[in-house]
């Protein structure tokens, strides 16, 4: 039977303490116990009690106070005695959901940490019938605009993290079927009219989850999260959380220490409204000055608005960004701090380089890709790889001519139009190149003409298409990211461990992850004016394309191909980070996650196991 609370902890859970054995400390009895009951009563065997003495659980264990312990037990909840409780919200998560980059990081961080021995949910919508997730039959009503609305949440546990998707009609009836492309709105560059208050209830629903879910399908902690929680807010869509989590829980005893951090994946979006949509808001007065916000432009209106990253920003403990240069970057001015610059300013903020999921990016197990390989076959590989792909595409097949790649959401940001335009200046060269890529009406048609332009030297394919791009990015020589701005950008590292070597502009992320000469080129900063092709920029993608082709076939490539597939671009590296910055809040009960086996073997296993 279904419950509905507003704000009530609902736990259907009964925990019942086991029987004792006398040759153990109370520790390691509590953990046997514990165990036990999670496990379906399984006895702990020699193994398991060898795994906890040398791996330091029940030293740690044995620091728990019989008083919590029992007050956890009273309360249904398991919780190991170290780690943080994490929970990301965001408008997209892979695979369920992703029209880009966003759904990639909200994908791989979670279970990378959850890997280091913290328990960790992600809350995003709804917006199709997931196949693997499933009703958890918890309802709570929430207020959202001027209506009371019922949400109902669904759940299912993967690679040691809880996904819960919110779900109501404001998701799935826009939305279904159609999960990749119609995220914000009908089309790109059109936003759903009721985007606040889709989003509203996204944050609202995020706050409830921690607190009424009791979820068990974890080994090694269950019941409900509670509230001691870190909470991940990611770009605009989840800006409302941290004023909601002050004004409707923190004014009322609840989420006393919790915290939020703020990551912008992208300030191109900030989430700009008319101010008199403040009201829809269901906010205090004393959060409008959070939100007021004056720009020169007329969209969505003239004058004065309300601007959604703005107030996350302020109102969030802690700001991050995913590459410490466009950290940088967004404190640097106007133009690419997007006039949230002096804002950020203010506050600091820190920038963590993405990973990758080095799963789905291994050329070693692609299951896209016709040939396999590592670092000792790539060059035979990527012959055979590059002619399947021309024959794919539709180009003359040839495995001795350099091939560049595109891959991208079709936008100003991404540069597609820049280098539309510089192909005719290199394409006299003995290179082909295929450009993949969704996004805006005039910039697909643009690509999709190159064909007819230039029959045998170019392709461009406006389709999101996850088994292509895997192609692309095993099949070409290098890829190029003419970003006229780029948070991280996941291309290259994508590429990469491919063997496949970045051709970047100097902007954020691109200008951290690839080493000119070493691991790529980079062809210095474009103008980040969207509104035209700067010739400048034209001519220096062009030159730096020349540049790189010259390289085909001699050692220097040979060795730059090599040093790209020995880094290690995986989310381990970065989970550190973040764990240590969330840390760093100092939400009480809040530990490090234990480096190695210790913690979570099954939370590993399901890394290791998509
Ligand atoms: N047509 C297509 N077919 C198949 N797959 C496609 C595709 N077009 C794009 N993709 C995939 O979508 C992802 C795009 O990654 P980016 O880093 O370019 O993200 P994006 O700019 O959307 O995100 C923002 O957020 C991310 C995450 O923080 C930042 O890295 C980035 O700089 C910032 O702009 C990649 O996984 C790519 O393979
Ligand atoms: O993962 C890819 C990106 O996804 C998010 O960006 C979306 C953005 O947040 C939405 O608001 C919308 O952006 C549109 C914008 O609102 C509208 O005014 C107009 O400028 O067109 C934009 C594009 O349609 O869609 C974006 C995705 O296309 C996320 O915020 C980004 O960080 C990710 O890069």
């Amino acid at each position: 039977m279904a419950s509905v609370t507003s704000s009530r902890f609902v736990s259907r859970n009964s925990w019942v303490a086991t029987g004792s054995d006398p040759k153990l400390t109370f520790a390691e009895n509590g953990m046997r116990n514990e165990l036990m009951t999670r496990s379906g009563l399984r006895p702990l065997n020699k193994l398991d009690l060898l795994q906890l003495r040398t791996h330091g659980k029940a030293r740690q264990l044995r620091k728990a106070s019989k008083t919590q312990t029992a007050a956890r037990a009273r309360q249904g909840v398991i919780k190991c005695e170290s780690g943080m409780t994490v929970a990301f919200v965001s408008a997209e998560v892979g695979p369920w959901s992703k029209t880009g980059g966003l759904g990639d990081v909200l994908g791989g961080l979670p279970p990378a940490l959850a890997a280091n021995g913290h328990r960790v949910m992600t809350v995003s919508p709804r917006y199709d019938q997931y196949k693997d997730a499933w009703d958890t039959n918890v309802l709570v009503e929430l207020k959202v605009g001027d209506s009371i609305e019922t949400v109902r949440f669904f759940h299912c546990y993967k690679r040691g993290v809880d996904r819960v998707f919110v779900d109501h009609p404001i998701f799935l009836e826009k939305v279904w079927g159609k999960t990749g492309t119609k995220i914000y709105g009908p089309k790109t560059g059109t936003d759903f009219k009721d985007n606040q208050l889709r989003f509203s209830l996204l944050c609202q629903a995020a706050l409830e989850a921690p607190r009424i879910l009791n979820l068990t399908s974890n080994e090694y902690f269950s019941g409900p999260y509670g509230e001691e929680v870190v909470f991940v807010a990611n770009d605009w869509h989840t800006a409302l959380l941290p004023c909601y989590l002050k004004s409707m829980y923190r004014s009322k005893g609840i989420y006393k220490n919790a915290k939020v951090a703020f990551c912008i994946h992208n300030i191109a979006y900030q989430g700009r409204f008319p101010f008199s949509d403040f009201k829809l808001l269901n906010l205090p007065e004393e959060f409008k000055g959070s939100f007021d916000f004056k720009d020169g432009y007329e969209k969505p209106v003239k004058g004065r608005k309300i601007n959604w990253m703005k107030a996350g920003i302020l109102e969030s403990d802690r700001v991050l960004t995913v590459s410490p240069y466009y950290a940088q970057e967004l404190v640097s001015g106007e133009d690419k701090g997007v006039e949230l610059d002096n804002i950020i300013r203010l506050t600091g903020i820190t920038g963590i380089l993405n990973g990758m999921d080095a799963q789905e990016w291994d050329p070693s197990t692609d299951k896209y890709i016709a040939v396999n390989y590592d670092a000792s076959t790539v060059v035979d590989a990527k012959a055979v790889l590059k002619e399947e792909l021309q024959a794919e595409v539709g180009l003359p097949i040839d495995r001795n001519i350099p091939v560049i790649g595109f891959i991208g959401r079709l936008e100003e940001q991404k540069g597609s139009d820049i280098l539309v335009e510089a192909i005719s200046e290199f394409i006299d060269e003995d290179v082909q190149i295929i450009i993949l890529g969704t996004g805006k009406k005039p910039m697909e048609k643009q690509i999709e003409e190159l064909e007819e332009l230039y029959p045998d030297k170019a392709r461009g394919v406006a389709k999101f298409n996850r088994s292509l791009a895997h192609k692309i990015t095993a099949g070409v020589d290098f890829i190029l990211i003419p970003s006229r701005f780029e948070p991280c950008g996941l291309i290259q590292l994508q590429a990469m461990p491919y063997g496949t070597i970045p051709i970047v502009a100097s902007t954020g992320g691109l200008f951290d992850t690839v080493k000119e000469g070493f691991t790529g080129f980079q062809m210095g900063a474009f103008n980040v004016e969207c509104e035209t092709v700067d010739p400048a920029d034209v001519k220096a993608l062009a030159t730096n394309v020349k540049r790189a082709i010259k390289t085909y076939g001699t050692p220097a490539l040979t060795e730059m191909v090599q040093n790209c597939m020995a880094q290690d671009l995986s989310w381990k590296g970065p989970a550190k980070k973040w764990e240590n910055v969330l840390l760093s809040l100092e939400v009480s009960g809040s530990e490090p996650g234990i480096e190695g086996e210790e913690i979570a073997p099954l939370a590993k296993e399901n890394v290791a196991t998509p």
